[in-house]
Protein backbone atom coordinates (compact mmCIF):
# COMPACT_ATOMS: atom_id res chain seq x y z
CA UNK A 1 0.00 0.00 0.00
CA UNK A 2 1.43 3.46 -1.23
CA UNK A 3 -0.97 5.72 -1.20
CA UNK A 4 -2.72 7.45 1.68
CA UNK A 5 -6.09 8.52 2.44
CA UNK A 6 -6.66 10.79 -0.43
CA UNK A 7 -7.69 14.12 0.70
CA UNK A 8 -9.14 15.29 -2.93
CA UNK A 9 -12.29 17.65 -2.47
CA UNK A 10 -15.70 16.65 -3.74
CA UNK A 11 -15.62 19.98 -6.29
CA UNK A 12 -17.66 22.68 -7.52
CA UNK A 13 -20.93 20.19 -8.33
CA UNK A 14 -19.82 17.82 -4.25
CA UNK A 15 -22.62 16.00 -2.59
CA UNK A 16 -22.14 17.41 0.60
CA UNK A 17 -23.86 14.10 1.91
CA UNK A 18 -20.74 12.02 0.88
CA UNK A 19 -17.98 12.65 2.87
CA UNK A 20 -14.77 14.04 0.72
CA UNK A 21 -11.64 11.94 1.68
CA UNK A 22 -11.50 8.79 -0.03
CA UNK A 23 -10.78 5.30 1.14
CA UNK A 24 -6.51 4.24 0.71
CA UNK A 25 -5.62 2.19 -2.28
CA UNK A 26 -4.99 -1.56 -1.37
CA UNK A 27 -4.35 -2.44 -4.84
CA UNK A 28 -1.93 0.38 -6.92
CA UNK A 29 0.20 -1.90 -9.82
CA UNK A 30 -2.35 -0.50 -12.27
CA UNK A 31 -1.22 2.90 -11.34
CA UNK A 32 2.65 1.87 -10.71
CA UNK A 33 3.08 0.25 -14.60
CA UNK A 34 1.12 3.35 -15.71
CA UNK A 35 3.85 5.69 -14.34
CA UNK A 36 6.08 3.36 -15.67
CA UNK A 37 7.12 1.55 -12.13
CA UNK A 38 8.18 -1.54 -11.36
CA UNK A 39 5.54 -4.26 -10.66
CA UNK A 40 5.93 -7.82 -9.44
CA UNK A 41 3.15 -8.66 -12.19
CA UNK A 42 1.04 -7.48 -14.79
CA UNK A 43 -1.88 -5.16 -14.41
CA UNK A 44 -4.67 -6.08 -16.19
CA UNK A 45 -8.47 -4.24 -16.82
CA UNK A 46 -10.87 -5.09 -19.76
CA UNK A 47 -12.08 -1.89 -22.08
CA UNK A 48 -15.70 -2.15 -21.81
CA UNK A 49 -15.18 -4.43 -18.88
CA UNK A 50 -18.90 -3.32 -17.37
CA UNK A 51 -20.82 -4.57 -19.91
CA UNK A 52 -23.39 -6.70 -21.95
CA UNK A 53 -21.38 -10.25 -22.02
CA UNK A 54 -22.06 -10.65 -18.14
CA UNK A 55 -25.81 -11.70 -16.95
CA UNK A 56 -26.20 -9.44 -14.15
CA UNK A 57 -25.81 -6.22 -16.43
CA UNK A 58 -28.50 -7.74 -18.91
CA UNK A 59 -30.32 -7.81 -15.69
CA UNK A 60 -29.49 -4.73 -13.96
CA UNK A 61 -30.12 -2.71 -17.33
CA UNK A 62 -33.16 -4.51 -18.20
CA UNK A 63 -35.96 -2.42 -19.49
CA UNK A 64 -34.15 0.54 -18.71
CA UNK A 65 -33.50 3.07 -21.35
CA UNK A 66 -28.95 3.66 -21.58
CA UNK A 67 -28.86 6.87 -21.09
CA UNK A 68 -31.09 7.39 -18.38
CA UNK A 69 -28.87 4.49 -16.77
CA UNK A 70 -26.12 6.86 -17.27
CA UNK A 71 -27.72 9.28 -15.66
CA UNK A 72 -28.02 7.50 -12.37
CA UNK A 73 -25.13 7.76 -10.04
CA UNK A 74 -26.19 4.43 -7.96
CA UNK A 75 -26.51 2.10 -10.89
CA UNK A 76 -22.65 3.13 -12.36
CA UNK A 77 -21.66 1.96 -9.15
CA UNK A 78 -23.15 -0.76 -9.53
CA UNK A 79 -22.53 -1.74 -12.95
CA UNK A 80 -18.93 -0.77 -12.75
CA UNK A 81 -18.47 -2.62 -9.43
CA UNK A 82 -19.83 -6.23 -11.15
CA UNK A 83 -16.83 -7.24 -12.80
CA UNK A 84 -14.99 -6.81 -9.81
CA UNK A 85 -16.96 -8.94 -7.85
CA UNK A 86 -16.56 -11.93 -10.93
CA UNK A 87 -12.89 -11.30 -11.76
CA UNK A 88 -9.31 -10.61 -10.10
CA UNK A 89 -9.02 -7.26 -12.26
CA UNK A 90 -6.32 -4.44 -11.47
CA UNK A 91 -8.35 -1.32 -12.48
CA UNK A 92 -12.09 -0.58 -12.36
CA UNK A 93 -13.89 1.74 -15.01
CA UNK A 94 -16.34 3.90 -14.52
CA UNK A 95 -19.75 2.93 -16.06
CA UNK A 96 -20.47 5.73 -18.45
CA UNK A 97 -20.49 6.65 -22.28
CA UNK A 98 -18.44 8.77 -24.82
CA UNK A 99 -21.47 10.25 -25.68
CA UNK A 100 -22.49 12.24 -22.78
CA UNK A 101 -20.86 15.14 -24.04
CA UNK A 102 -22.00 16.17 -27.43
CA UNK A 103 -25.51 15.30 -25.39
CA UNK A 104 -24.43 18.04 -22.74
CA UNK A 105 -23.66 20.04 -25.57
CA UNK A 106 -27.11 20.24 -26.41
CA UNK A 107 -27.25 17.12 -29.04
CA UNK A 108 -30.36 14.72 -28.22
CA UNK A 109 -29.07 11.08 -28.33
CA UNK A 110 -31.43 8.16 -27.92
CA UNK A 111 -30.00 4.10 -27.68
CA UNK A 112 -32.03 2.32 -30.57
CA UNK A 113 -32.26 -1.23 -29.95
CA UNK A 114 -30.55 -2.98 -32.50
CA UNK A 115 -29.02 0.18 -34.58
CA UNK A 116 -26.72 1.61 -31.28
CA UNK A 117 -26.63 5.29 -30.21
CA UNK A 118 -28.67 7.68 -32.50
CA UNK A 119 -28.56 11.56 -32.91
CA UNK A 120 -32.12 12.60 -33.76
CA UNK A 121 -30.37 16.47 -35.44
CA UNK A 122 -26.87 15.29 -36.69
CA UNK A 123 -24.56 18.28 -37.41
CA UNK A 124 -25.19 18.42 -41.10
CA UNK A 125 -23.15 21.64 -41.97
CA UNK A 126 -21.29 24.23 -40.46
CA UNK A 127 -24.57 26.41 -39.44
CA UNK A 128 -25.75 23.61 -37.65
CA UNK A 129 -22.51 24.37 -34.67
CA UNK A 130 -24.92 27.62 -33.82
CA UNK A 131 -27.35 25.06 -32.25
CA UNK A 132 -24.42 23.28 -29.51
CA UNK A 133 -24.03 24.63 -25.78
CA UNK A 134 -20.82 26.30 -24.39
CA UNK A 135 -18.19 24.06 -23.02
CA UNK A 136 -19.15 25.75 -20.10
CA UNK A 137 -22.75 24.96 -20.09
CA UNK A 138 -21.92 21.31 -21.30
CA UNK A 139 -19.29 21.30 -17.79
CA UNK A 140 -22.06 21.87 -15.48
CA UNK A 141 -24.53 18.93 -17.24
CA UNK A 142 -22.08 16.17 -16.66
CA UNK A 143 -22.35 16.71 -13.02
CA UNK A 144 -24.14 13.28 -12.89
CA UNK A 145 -21.45 11.56 -14.44
CA UNK A 146 -19.15 13.21 -11.45
CA UNK A 147 -21.86 12.01 -8.49
CA UNK A 148 -20.94 8.29 -10.25
CA UNK A 149 -17.27 8.54 -10.00
CA UNK A 150 -17.47 10.17 -6.49
CA UNK A 151 -19.79 7.03 -5.10
CA UNK A 152 -18.19 4.61 -6.57
CA UNK A 153 -14.55 5.43 -5.92
CA UNK A 154 -16.10 5.16 -1.85
CA UNK A 155 -17.71 1.87 -2.72
CA UNK A 156 -14.45 0.23 -3.85
CA UNK A 157 -13.50 1.18 -0.95
CA UNK A 158 -9.95 1.21 -2.22
CA UNK A 159 -10.10 -1.68 -3.97
CA UNK A 160 -8.62 -1.10 -7.08
CA UNK A 161 -8.09 2.33 -8.92
CA UNK A 162 -10.64 4.13 -10.62
CA UNK A 163 -10.39 4.98 -14.22
CA UNK A 164 -12.53 7.71 -15.78
CA UNK A 165 -12.74 8.57 -19.48
CA UNK A 166 -13.82 10.27 -22.83
CA UNK A 167 -14.07 9.94 -26.11
CA UNK A 168 -11.27 11.88 -28.37
CA UNK A 169 -12.15 15.21 -29.79
CA UNK A 170 -12.53 13.66 -33.38
CA UNK A 171 -14.47 10.46 -32.13
CA UNK A 172 -16.88 12.32 -30.81
CA UNK A 173 -16.86 14.55 -33.63
CA UNK A 174 -17.53 11.29 -35.99
CA UNK A 175 -20.82 10.57 -34.23
CA UNK A 176 -22.01 14.28 -33.75
CA UNK A 177 -21.72 14.57 -37.53
CA UNK A 178 -22.88 10.95 -38.55
CA UNK A 179 -25.87 10.86 -36.08
CA UNK A 180 -24.51 7.62 -34.76
CA UNK A 181 -22.43 4.32 -35.62
CA UNK A 182 -20.90 4.02 -39.30
CA UNK A 183 -18.26 1.75 -41.15
CA UNK A 184 -16.88 4.76 -42.98
CA UNK A 185 -17.46 7.47 -41.26
CA UNK A 186 -17.21 9.18 -44.71
CA UNK A 187 -19.54 12.02 -43.72
CA UNK A 188 -17.52 12.81 -40.58
CA UNK A 189 -14.78 12.92 -43.00
CA UNK A 190 -16.37 14.76 -45.20
CA UNK A 191 -16.35 17.79 -43.54
CA UNK A 192 -12.61 17.64 -42.79
CA UNK A 193 -12.05 18.18 -46.49
CA UNK A 194 -15.09 20.44 -46.96
CA UNK A 195 -15.01 22.85 -44.00
CA UNK A 196 -11.59 22.05 -42.71
CA UNK A 197 -11.86 25.49 -40.75
CA UNK A 198 -15.30 24.79 -39.21
CA UNK A 199 -14.01 21.08 -38.20
CA UNK A 200 -11.29 22.80 -36.70
CA UNK A 201 -14.13 24.73 -34.72
CA UNK A 202 -15.67 21.63 -33.57
CA UNK A 203 -13.07 20.14 -32.77
CA UNK A 204 -11.81 23.51 -30.81
CA UNK A 205 -15.33 22.87 -28.74
CA UNK A 206 -14.78 19.39 -27.81
CA UNK A 207 -11.37 19.84 -26.83
CA UNK A 208 -12.59 22.40 -24.51
CA UNK A 209 -14.96 20.65 -22.94
CA UNK A 210 -13.16 17.55 -22.83
CA UNK A 211 -10.74 19.31 -21.12
CA UNK A 212 -12.58 20.54 -18.18
CA UNK A 213 -14.77 17.21 -18.04
CA UNK A 214 -11.81 15.31 -17.67
CA UNK A 215 -10.23 17.70 -14.93
CA UNK A 216 -13.74 17.61 -13.00
CA UNK A 217 -13.55 13.74 -13.09
CA UNK A 218 -10.27 13.77 -11.11
CA UNK A 219 -12.03 16.06 -8.56
CA UNK A 220 -14.69 13.80 -8.50
CA UNK A 221 -12.23 10.80 -7.53
CA UNK A 222 -11.44 9.30 -11.13
CA UNK A 223 -7.03 8.32 -10.01
CA UNK A 224 -6.71 7.49 -13.96
CA UNK A 225 -8.32 9.09 -17.76
CA UNK A 226 -8.09 7.00 -20.55
CA UNK A 227 -8.99 9.03 -24.20
CA UNK A 228 -11.16 7.02 -26.70
CA UNK A 229 -10.00 7.52 -30.15
CA UNK A 230 -12.19 4.90 -31.55
CA UNK A 231 -11.73 5.93 -35.02
CA UNK A 232 -8.64 6.86 -35.55
CA UNK A 233 -8.11 4.26 -38.31
CA UNK A 234 -10.59 5.80 -40.88
CA UNK A 235 -8.36 9.09 -41.03
CA UNK A 236 -5.19 7.94 -42.23
CA UNK A 237 -1.86 9.28 -41.03
CA UNK A 238 -2.37 12.32 -42.62
CA UNK A 239 -5.81 13.35 -41.78
CA UNK A 240 -5.25 12.08 -38.29
CA UNK A 241 -1.84 14.68 -37.46
CA UNK A 242 -3.71 17.03 -39.36
CA UNK A 243 -6.87 17.07 -37.20
CA UNK A 244 -6.88 14.53 -34.10
CA UNK A 245 -3.11 14.15 -33.55
CA UNK A 246 -3.13 17.78 -32.29
CA UNK A 247 -6.17 17.59 -30.05
CA UNK A 248 -5.33 14.72 -28.16
CA UNK A 249 -2.01 16.79 -27.17
CA UNK A 250 -4.33 19.55 -26.43
CA UNK A 251 -5.68 17.43 -24.36
CA UNK A 252 -3.32 16.10 -21.98
CA UNK A 253 -1.75 19.40 -21.92
CA UNK A 254 -4.30 21.50 -20.39
CA UNK A 255 -5.86 18.65 -18.32
CA UNK A 256 -2.82 18.18 -16.54
CA UNK A 257 -2.27 21.94 -16.39
CA UNK A 258 -5.94 21.99 -14.69
CA UNK A 259 -5.07 19.64 -12.52
CA UNK A 260 -2.13 21.72 -11.14
CA UNK A 261 -4.02 24.63 -10.95
CA UNK A 262 -7.09 23.11 -9.38
CA UNK A 263 -4.52 21.56 -6.76
CA UNK A 264 -5.53 18.10 -7.79
CA UNK A 265 -3.07 15.16 -8.00
CA UNK A 266 -1.64 14.56 -11.42
CA UNK A 267 -3.00 10.96 -12.46
CA UNK A 268 -1.71 8.65 -15.70
CA UNK A 269 -3.02 9.50 -18.78
CA UNK A 270 -3.84 7.08 -21.15
CA UNK A 271 -4.52 7.52 -25.16
CA UNK A 272 -6.38 4.53 -27.51
CA UNK A 273 -6.17 5.31 -30.89
CA UNK A 274 -8.21 2.30 -32.62
CA UNK A 275 -6.64 1.16 -35.73
CA UNK A 276 -4.29 4.01 -35.56
CA UNK A 277 -0.96 1.96 -35.50
CA UNK A 278 0.70 4.48 -38.28
CA UNK A 279 0.14 6.81 -34.82
CA UNK A 280 2.09 5.10 -32.37
CA UNK A 281 5.50 6.65 -32.45
CA UNK A 282 3.66 10.18 -32.44
CA UNK A 283 1.21 9.53 -29.40
CA UNK A 284 4.29 8.22 -27.36
CA UNK A 285 4.95 11.59 -27.56
CA UNK A 286 1.67 13.53 -27.22
CA UNK A 287 2.16 13.83 -23.60
CA UNK A 288 0.20 10.61 -22.40
CA UNK A 289 2.05 7.93 -20.18
CA UNK A 290 -0.14 5.15 -21.53
CA UNK A 291 -0.18 4.29 -25.14
CA UNK A 292 -3.02 1.81 -25.58
CA UNK A 293 -2.59 -0.60 -28.74
CA UNK A 294 -5.45 -2.79 -30.61
CA UNK A 295 -4.30 -6.02 -31.55
CA UNK A 296 -3.48 -5.52 -35.15
CA UNK A 297 0.03 -4.74 -34.04
CA UNK A 298 2.63 -6.80 -33.26
CA UNK A 299 4.14 -6.12 -29.17
CA UNK A 300 7.57 -5.52 -30.63
CA UNK A 301 6.62 -3.14 -32.84
CA UNK A 302 4.41 -1.22 -30.92
CA UNK A 303 7.82 -1.57 -28.31
CA UNK A 304 9.99 -0.27 -31.43
CA UNK A 305 8.04 2.72 -32.51
CA UNK A 306 7.42 3.63 -28.74
CA UNK A 307 10.95 3.95 -28.13
CA UNK A 308 10.73 1.45 -25.74
CA UNK A 309 10.12 4.22 -23.08
CA UNK A 310 6.62 4.37 -22.33
CA UNK A 311 4.01 2.21 -20.84
CA UNK A 312 2.12 -0.01 -23.58
CA UNK A 313 -1.43 -1.57 -22.71
CA UNK A 314 -3.61 -3.85 -24.84
CA UNK A 315 -3.40 -5.82 -26.86
CA UNK A 316 -5.28 -9.34 -27.06
CA UNK A 317 -7.90 -10.00 -29.68
CA UNK A 318 -11.61 -9.74 -28.39
CA UNK A 319 -12.26 -12.79 -30.52
CA UNK A 320 -9.42 -15.13 -28.38
CA UNK A 321 -11.94 -15.37 -25.56
CA UNK A 322 -14.09 -17.68 -27.76
CA UNK A 323 -11.27 -20.33 -27.61
CA UNK A 324 -10.32 -22.76 -25.51
CA UNK A 325 -8.70 -22.44 -22.52
CA UNK A 326 -5.22 -24.13 -23.19
CA UNK A 327 -5.47 -21.61 -26.51
CA UNK A 328 -6.55 -18.84 -24.58
CA UNK A 329 -3.33 -19.42 -21.93
CA UNK A 330 -1.42 -20.04 -24.74
CA UNK A 331 -2.00 -16.71 -26.73
CA UNK A 332 -1.83 -14.63 -23.29
CA UNK A 333 1.88 -16.29 -22.64
CA UNK A 334 2.55 -14.83 -25.92
CA UNK A 335 1.23 -11.76 -25.82
CA UNK A 336 3.28 -11.22 -22.20
CA UNK A 337 6.32 -12.24 -23.08
CA UNK A 338 6.45 -10.28 -26.30
CA UNK A 339 5.71 -7.20 -24.27
CA UNK A 340 7.63 -7.77 -21.33
CA UNK A 341 6.11 -7.97 -17.86
CA UNK A 342 7.30 -3.93 -17.15
CA UNK A 343 5.97 -0.62 -18.17
CA UNK A 344 2.82 -3.12 -19.48
CA UNK A 345 -0.65 -3.35 -18.93
CA UNK A 346 -2.58 -6.26 -20.25
CA UNK A 347 -5.81 -5.80 -22.00
CA UNK A 348 -7.73 -6.55 -25.11
CA UNK A 349 -7.16 -4.73 -28.11
CA UNK A 350 -10.56 -3.30 -27.90
CA UNK A 351 -14.03 -3.73 -25.96
CA UNK A 352 -15.14 -7.01 -24.96
CA UNK A 353 -17.83 -8.04 -27.29
CA UNK A 354 -21.27 -8.79 -25.93
CA UNK A 355 -21.54 -12.70 -26.47
CA UNK A 356 -18.00 -13.33 -24.98
CA UNK A 357 -18.25 -16.25 -22.59
CA UNK A 358 -17.37 -14.53 -18.68
CA UNK A 359 -15.33 -17.48 -18.39
CA UNK A 360 -13.01 -16.33 -20.92
CA UNK A 361 -12.26 -13.33 -19.25
CA UNK A 362 -11.43 -15.38 -16.07
CA UNK A 363 -8.84 -16.69 -18.05
CA UNK A 364 -7.66 -14.20 -19.62
CA UNK A 365 -7.09 -12.05 -16.20
CA UNK A 366 -5.85 -15.01 -13.96
CA UNK A 367 -3.24 -15.64 -16.89
CA UNK A 368 -1.74 -12.94 -16.96
CA UNK A 369 -0.88 -12.85 -13.54
CA UNK A 370 0.55 -16.24 -13.32
CA UNK A 371 2.39 -15.94 -16.15
CA UNK A 372 3.77 -12.43 -15.78
CA UNK A 373 4.40 -13.75 -11.51
CA UNK A 374 6.63 -16.49 -13.21
CA UNK A 375 8.20 -14.68 -15.71
CA UNK A 376 9.23 -12.37 -13.43
CA UNK A 377 10.51 -14.97 -10.85
CA UNK A 378 12.85 -16.14 -13.61
CA UNK A 379 14.24 -13.03 -14.48
CA UNK A 380 14.98 -11.80 -10.78
C1 LIG B 1 -22.28 -1.16 -22.13
C2 LIG B 1 -22.37 -0.07 -23.15
C3 LIG B 1 -21.67 1.18 -23.07
N1 LIG B 1 -22.03 1.92 -24.16
C4 LIG B 1 -22.92 1.21 -24.94
C5 LIG B 1 -23.15 -0.04 -24.32
C6 LIG B 1 -24.10 -1.11 -24.81
C7 LIG B 1 -25.53 -0.72 -24.66
C8 LIG B 1 -26.28 -1.28 -23.48
O1 LIG B 1 -25.77 -1.81 -22.51
O2 LIG B 1 -27.52 -1.17 -23.53
C9 LIG B 1 -23.57 1.72 -26.15
C10 LIG B 1 -22.65 2.24 -27.18
N2 LIG B 1 -21.93 3.40 -27.06
C11 LIG B 1 -21.17 3.56 -28.19
C12 LIG B 1 -21.41 2.46 -29.06
C13 LIG B 1 -20.75 2.22 -30.42
C14 LIG B 1 -21.64 2.73 -31.51
C15 LIG B 1 -21.06 2.50 -32.91
O3 LIG B 1 -20.00 3.05 -33.23
O4 LIG B 1 -21.72 1.79 -33.69
C16 LIG B 1 -22.36 1.64 -28.44
C17 LIG B 1 -22.98 0.39 -28.98
C18 LIG B 1 -20.20 4.66 -28.37
C19 LIG B 1 -18.98 4.41 -27.57
N3 LIG B 1 -18.93 4.33 -26.19
C20 LIG B 1 -17.63 4.11 -25.79
C21 LIG B 1 -16.82 4.09 -26.95
C22 LIG B 1 -15.32 3.99 -26.93
C23 LIG B 1 -14.87 2.57 -26.79
C24 LIG B 1 -15.03 1.73 -28.04
O5 LIG B 1 -14.40 2.07 -29.07
O6 LIG B 1 -15.73 0.74 -27.96
C25 LIG B 1 -17.65 4.26 -28.06
C26 LIG B 1 -17.24 4.31 -29.52
C27 LIG B 1 -17.08 4.00 -24.42
C28 LIG B 1 -17.84 3.22 -23.42
N4 LIG B 1 -19.17 2.87 -23.44
C29 LIG B 1 -19.47 2.15 -22.31
C30 LIG B 1 -18.33 2.13 -21.49
C31 LIG B 1 -18.40 1.54 -20.09
C32 LIG B 1 -17.28 1.36 -19.24
C33 LIG B 1 -16.54 0.06 -19.51
O7 LIG B 1 -15.60 0.09 -20.33
O8 LIG B 1 -16.84 -0.93 -18.87
C34 LIG B 1 -17.29 2.76 -22.20
C35 LIG B 1 -15.84 2.97 -21.80
C36 LIG B 1 -20.79 1.60 -21.96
Amino acid sequence: MTEQADMSTCGQHGNPDVPDVFPALKNDTFLRAARGEATSYVPVWCMRQAGRYLPEFRMKRAGQDFFETCRNPAACCELTLQPLRRFDLDAAIIFSDILVVPQALGMDAEMIPGKGPTFKQPLEEPSHLQRLLSPHAARSALFYVHDALRLTRHQLDGLVPLIGFAGAPWTLMCYMVEGGGSTTMSRAKRWLYQYPEESHNLLKILTDTVVEYLVDQVSAGAQALQLFESHAGCLGPSLFMEFALPCLKDVARRVQNGLRQADLPAVPMIVFAKDGHFSLQELSQAGYDVVGVDWTVRPELARELTGGKITLQGNLDPCALYAPKEVLEKKVNKMVSEFGTQRYIANLGHGIYPDAPPEGLGTFVDAVHAISRSLNACTN
